[in-house]
């Protein structure tokens, strides 16, 4: 991974290399602790050291058991989905990966339509074991292999802690299961069993991408200067102290686009903080270029940009055309115009002096893969300690799950009264 901070210096807000190299000195105070943390094993910090503690025997192990499956179906929410989400759509496998992380029933019931249920692993996930959209979906799915004659306990596969629901359904059944490691909130999980269980069953290298996470390890140091990951994680803290309020990611490759919903949580969830935090937006080029782009070049001066791109690609010709207003086009590629595009966007950001990032990985494949998250993963922890956030928790999220809760009957909960006393200006 790689990371180009010179579209980021003296823009609206902006940086300078002063600016850059007196916060040197707090990245290197910043490393030191996520070092300890680190060496410790510490709650949260135990997410950096994945790549060397995950088993990727023991996730083979656990996928054996299944012939290689037509389908392979998550059912999880947030970084119980989102990990394994990302890798399966950056990734091709001839083994269809396919995920329920929401409780829509229209989807739901057209995906199990569509869903060989005899040949589908369910690979269900919950760290808890308690999330309810998880487990609600999880019940419907069974039902539905019921219903189509399939014996569930054999195309079940359970990602789970110790204790709760799920790892009681595991135990009753005996059914093939997964540890969720410790100390590593849902949301810095895809580099585990969490996030690469479902690349095994897709036949992707799974220690390829532990590999790409050693590199990222490998990269972190007590400087900005020596270490992509906080190079990014220093800017984008100094650009929100800044103005830069939203950070909008925008890789330039379908197959990073789910990346962007993965980096949506992790920023948004470990950052969103004590009235602080820098809002991801969720964003795809070349196509935003004709959507989002006029806000982010014209809008307020409150953003930055991430642009993420792999530097090779396959590559699709452009046929010549008897047109002459298109033959600038003919004869070149998909790919040399995605990346014309993705410099121009750069460019006409900078021009409108808005701050820009620029990340790049070699080739969207495992090793490169893994370096990303893990990068992300690092660049996240090193923002929150500059910030003094508590990164790795998430209690804005638990008052309205225990509205939601309480409105089913699941428990008394005030949040759940709270929901009777809405204001309302209802206009018909
Ligand atoms: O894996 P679990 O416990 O089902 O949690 C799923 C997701 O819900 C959250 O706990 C937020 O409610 C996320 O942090 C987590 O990734």
């Amino acid at each position: 991974m790689r990371v180009d901070l010179g579209n980021a210096l003296e823009t609206t807000p902006g940086l300078t290399t002063a600016t850059l190299d007196r916060l040197d000195d707090r990245v290197a105070a910043a490393h030191e602790r996520i070092a300890a943390g680190m060496a410790d094993d510490e709650f949260g910090y135990a997410a950096l050291n994945l790549p060397e503690a995950a088993d990727p025997d023991a996730i083979y192990a656990a996928v054996d058991g299944f012939d290689r499956p037509e389908a392979v179906l998550t059912v999880g929410i947030g970084g119980s989905a989102l990990g394994a989400a990302t890798l399966s759509n950056a990734l091709s496998s001839d083994v269809d990966a396919y995920v329920l992380d929401n409780v829509d029933p229209d989807d739901t019931r057209a995906l199990l339509a569509d869903l060989p249920l005899d040949d589908t692993v369910v690979n269900v996930v919950s760290k808890s074991g308690t999330t309810a959209e998880t487990l609600a979906n999880f019940l419907v799915v069974r039902e539905a292999m019921a219903d189509a004659g399939v014996d569930w306990t054999e195309r079940t596969l359970v990602t789970t802690g110790e204790a709760g629901n799920l790892r009681q359904l595991a135990d009753r059944h005996d059914l093939p299961s997964l540890p969720v490691p410790d100390g590593v909130p849902g949301r810095f999980s895809a580099l585990s069993t969490v996030g690469l269980a479902v690349a095994a069953l897709q036949g992707h290298d799974v220690e390829a991408v532990l590999a790409g996470g050693r590199d990222g390890m490998e990269s972190l140091a007590g400087s900005l200067y020596e270490s992509p990951a906080y190079a990014y994680g220093a800017a984008t803290y100094a650009l929100a102290e800044r103005g830069a309020r939203t950070n909008a990611v925008m890789p330039y490759a379908e197959s990073l686009e789910t990346f962007a919903e993965w980096f949506a949580q992790l920023w948004a969830e470990s950052l969103g903080k004590d009235g602080l935090g820098q809002t991801p937006a969720r964003a795809l080029g070349a196509t935003d270029q004709h959507s989002q782009l006029q806000l982010y070049r014209a809008g307020p001066p409150d953003k930055l940009v991430t642009l993420v791109r792999p530097t090779e690609r396959a590559d699709v010709g452009i046929p010549e055309t008897e047109l002459d207003g298109l033959a600038y086009l003919g004869g070149s590629s998909l790919g040399g115009l995605l990346d014309a595009e993705f410099e121009a966007t750069e460019a006409s950001l900078a021009a409108a002096d808005v701050p820009n990032v620029r990340v790049e990985i070699d080739r969207v494949d495992e090793r490169a893969l893994g370096e990303l998250l893990y990068g992300m993963e690092a660049a996240c922890v090193l923002y929150g300690e500059l910030a003094s956030v508590s990164t790795f928790t998430q209690p804005a999220v638990e008052w309205g799950k225990k509205a939601a809760r309480g409105l089913l009957g699941g428990g008394d909960f005030a949040e759940a009264e709270a929901v009777d006393e809405k204001r309302e200006l209802r206009i018909e």
